[in-house]
């Protein structure tokens, strides 16, 4: 594992850039002997929809928690909008929303009232959260649910109430772990314009996803990580370097097998 010393990201001087949304500094992890993550640094731009993909087991969602205060890192640190998440959790987590893959929901409430309670949580005021908390289900298309319980959801609708729950306080950043998994087209389609509109009004988006394509067409950067580092990043146009995604992707990983074996398979 390298050990790099964490460095505040520097205001950049260059007119018109900022302080980074997020910046990772020599993250590293490691569980038991497995090195999950191994010293990644990463800037995201304000403003940008940026893309995180790599393999099963690249070290994603270990990057993910640490970056957002979910989980210690061995080495390193990151920054939101230039608070240390580490030494300063409560300002950094202010500016966050997180969709983080595998945590449990209180699933014991309703749907409503669970993203009610994310809102209270935040201190909002209650007319506000409950305006919001009706227009947010509404447009993830969970109006007709809202007073089932979570636990009754199915994997999409969990998914989406655990969306609504990282937006109901209009985060500056969101850090959303494989938002699209298990949920339909249509439901991913209106996902991705409040994702859309949200970039646009000055928000910044960082999503995982295995999806090449979705990441090719919504992202507009990109960061390809494999055994825990950092293998590629830059706009999704630079990483792509004229090739689908997709292939410079595989390009990148490696790791495509042969079919000889499995032979077995064919005799049925
Ligand atoms: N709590 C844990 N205990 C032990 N090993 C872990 C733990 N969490 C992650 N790992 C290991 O760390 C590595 C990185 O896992 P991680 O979940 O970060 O990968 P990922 O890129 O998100 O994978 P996927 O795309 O399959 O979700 C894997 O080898 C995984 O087995």
């Amino acid at each position: 594992m390298t050990f790099q010393q964490p460095r505040p990201p520097a205001p950049d001087d260059r007119p018109g850039l900022a302080v980074p949304a997020l910046s990772l500094r020599g993250l590293a992890k490691r569980f038991g002997d497995k090195i999950a993550v191994d010293g990644l640094s990463l800037d995201v731009p304000a403003g940008s929809f940026y893309g995180i993909v790599g393999p099963n087991g690249a070290g994603k969602t270990t990057t993910l928690s640490m970056a957002t205060g979910l989980l210690r890192p061995e080495f390193g640190t990151a920054f939101v909008h230039g608070v240390d998440v580490w030494k300063h959790p409560l300002e950094a987590k202010r500016l966050m929303g997180i969709l983080p893959d595998g945590v449990r929901l209180f699933d014991r409430l309703t749907g409503e009232q669970l993203v009610s309670y994310a809102g209270l949580l935040r201190g909002m005021d209650k007319d506000v959260v409950a305006r919001r908390v009706k227009e947010l289900l509404a447009a993830l298309d969970l109006g007709p649910d809202a007073g089932t319980l979570v636990v009754d959801y199915s994997a999409g609708m969990t998914k989406k109430i655990a969306l609504a729950s990282a937006l109901i306080h209009a985060p500056r950043l969101l850090v959303l772990d494989e938002p699209f998994e298990s949920v339909d087209p249509v439901s991913a389609a209106n996902i991705r314009d409040i994702l859309d509109r949200y970039v646009a009004s000055g928000g910044t988006v960082i999503v995982s996803s295995h999806v090449m394509d979705l990441v090719q067409r919504m992202c507009d950067h990109v960061a390809v990580v494999a055994a825990g580092r950092l293998l590629a990043a830059g706009t999704v146009d630079e990483v792509r370097a004229g090739e689908s995604l997709e292939d410079r992707f595989v390009q990148l990983v490696g790791g495509r097998n042969h079919t000889e074996g499995l032979e077995w398979l064919r005799t049925f």
